[in-house]
């Protein structure tokens, strides 16, 4: 789950766009870059790391122009090294920077077709490069010294054509502005706003809508699934929709986990989809144990704090934060490796023994995954003297690999693949465990004010939004990105 901001501005935008970035750190954490334009000259830096340690004040005073685009990487292809970090380039037409939220599905055959067609080298496993030369060949096609916004959209219908998956992108076209698009799913969220300055108006977009409020922008709208959206440097806005069958189907682990609470996406505020979320999870406790003996309800940090909180209202029990977090400890279930994600879960959070000793706890968690999370901290709550550790997921159980920008690319590192739920509560070692009914978690993310028919769910329910994706698919994908597979790349990167 990547994180993407483009702006176009009346001065330089360097700042603006790190900002952004920081805002969208929760989206990835394995690599960072920006690049800016200024006059014809492309500016860049980007490379592995945090935000904060990517850029320095060299790098800052380096990336002058007044538009630009951004991203923060969570690797879903290819190597996690510093050749795969974003924004891509290529030189040809005009000069394109691009950077992609999502994964495609039908890279390899694409790959192919570039190469054998268009006569263009990928010089990397990554799909966002490999998106770029698509866009980057349907415009040259075109052969219009001067670009105009209907050019642009015909290139972009041309995408739409040839790349199949999840794809929300900000492309930067030198000397002329940005283009924003989604794919015709609106898998990936994608939002636009824009702020009056003295000099004239200002527009961002961003992957959250956290993003620009934090940077004093108005929120005008989503970009809608299959539109693109292409803002000049002068600040004219050309939009249109350039997919033949758009159909929103945004991913609902967004609203689970990725997304920040402060977010609106699609026009569903995150923090009340988990406000709800926990509603329907203390339902379902009363509905299997209306006698429950629960004495108060912890939630697992950070992100299960919302719905912890209405879990514990609903059922009329204590809510307590026996669980403080270390905040200098990124995101654990987006690091890399299973050997850092374990660790990092002691290292993150600790139990404050007089929330749990002698009581029957109820711990709360968005979701369960791989079950790093859950075992260490159920184990946790044991040693801090709980008499009964029960724990409830916000989300369903996740059973099948996602394909569309998170990384669970093997059906066999989910605790929860070919488990009933009672096998994962004696694996992950609870009293008693239960997880939202996928129903409920639909409902809870439907409230917003635009209807939203159908999520991505296939996590939960192994259904693949974009219809390509089948066994083979699956199988090759296990190969190529399990844990033990990842690990083995790495290492001999490292020789
Ligand atoms: O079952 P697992 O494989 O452990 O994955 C699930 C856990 O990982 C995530 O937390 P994370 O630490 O990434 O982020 P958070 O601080 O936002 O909750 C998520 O919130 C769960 O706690
Ligand atoms: N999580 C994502 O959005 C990843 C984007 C892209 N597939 C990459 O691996 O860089
Ligand atoms: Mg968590």
């Amino acid at each position: 789950m990547c994180g993407i901001v483009g702006i176009v501005g009346k001065s330089d935008v360097n700042l603006q766009l790190y900002d952004g970035l920081t805002l969208l750190q929760h989206r990835g954490q394995d690599a960072a870059g920006i690049v800016t334009c200024d006059d014809d000259r492309l500016n860049q830096q980007k490379a592995t790391g945090l935000v904060r340690d990517v850029f320095r004040a060299r790098h800052m005073e380096r990336l002058k122009g007044n538009f630009g685009i951004g991203h923060v990487r969570y690797p879903t292809a290819g190597s996690s090294g510093p050749a795969l970090a974003q924004p891509f380039y290529v030189n040809s037409p005009y000069g394109i920077a691009m950077a992609h939220n999502g994964n495609l599905t039908n890279v390899h055959e694409v790959v192919d077709e570039i190469f054998q067609q268009d006569l263009r080298h990928i010089n990397t496993d990554s799909d966002s490069e490999v998106l770029l030369n698509v866009f980057a060949h349907e415009l040259h096609k075109l052969h219009k010294l001067q670009p105009k916004a209907e050019d642009i959209f015909t290139a972009m219908r041309a995408v739409h054509k040839r790349v199949r998956g999840a794809y929300a992108c900000v492309a930067l076209i030198v000397g002329y502005g940005i283009v924003a698009f989604r794919d015709p799913n609106g898998i990936r969220p994608l939002v636009y706003g824009k702020r009056e300055t003295e000099k004239g108006t200002e527009y961002m977009v961003a992957s959250e809508s956290v993003a620009l409020d934090v940077l004093g922008y108005t929120l005008v709208r989503d970009v809608a699934p299959g539109e693109a959206i292409y803002v000049e440097l002068d600040g004219t806005v050309h939009s249109e929709q350039c997919s033949e069958n758009p159909s929103l189907t945004p991913c609902i682990f967004e609203h689970v986990y990725f997304a920040r609470p402060d977010s609106i996406m699609d026009g569903v505020s995150v923090h009340k989809a988990r406000l709800r979320q926990g509603e329907h999870l203390a339902d379902k406790v009363l509905s299997m144990r209306p006698d429950h003996d629960i004495d108060v309800v912890i939630p697992i940090p950070d992100s299960a704090r919302t719905a912890g909180q209405t879990v514990a209202h609903r059922l009329g029990v204590k809510f307590r934060e026996g669980m403080v977090k270390n905040r200098y400890i990124g995101r654990t279930f987006i690091m890399p490796g299973q050997k850092q994600r374990k660790k990092s879960v002691r290292q993150k959070l600790n139990a404050i023994e007089l929330e749990f000793r002698g009581k029957n706890v109820l711990l709360v968690d968005d979701s369960i995954v791989r079950g790093t999370t859950c075992k260490q901290i159920i184990q946790m709550a044991r040693d801090a003297g709980a008499a009964k550790v029960y724990f409830a997921s916000a989300a369903p159980a996740v059973k099948y690999p996602n394909v569309y920008g998170i990384d669970m690319p093997s059906a066999n590192e989910l605790v929860a693949h070919g488990r009933t739920t009672e096998e994962v509560c004696k694996e992950i070692g609870a009293d008693w465990l239960v997880y939202q009914e996928l129903e409920d978690l639909v409902v809870s993310s439907s409230g917003g004010k635009q209807k939203i028919d159908r999520f991505d769910c296939s996590v939960f329910d192994g259904n693949y939004v974009t219809g390509d994706v089948d066994d083979e698919y699956l199988n090759d994908l296990h190969a190529e990105r399990n844990d033990a597979a990842k690990r083995k790349k790495a290492d001999v990167s490292a020789l």
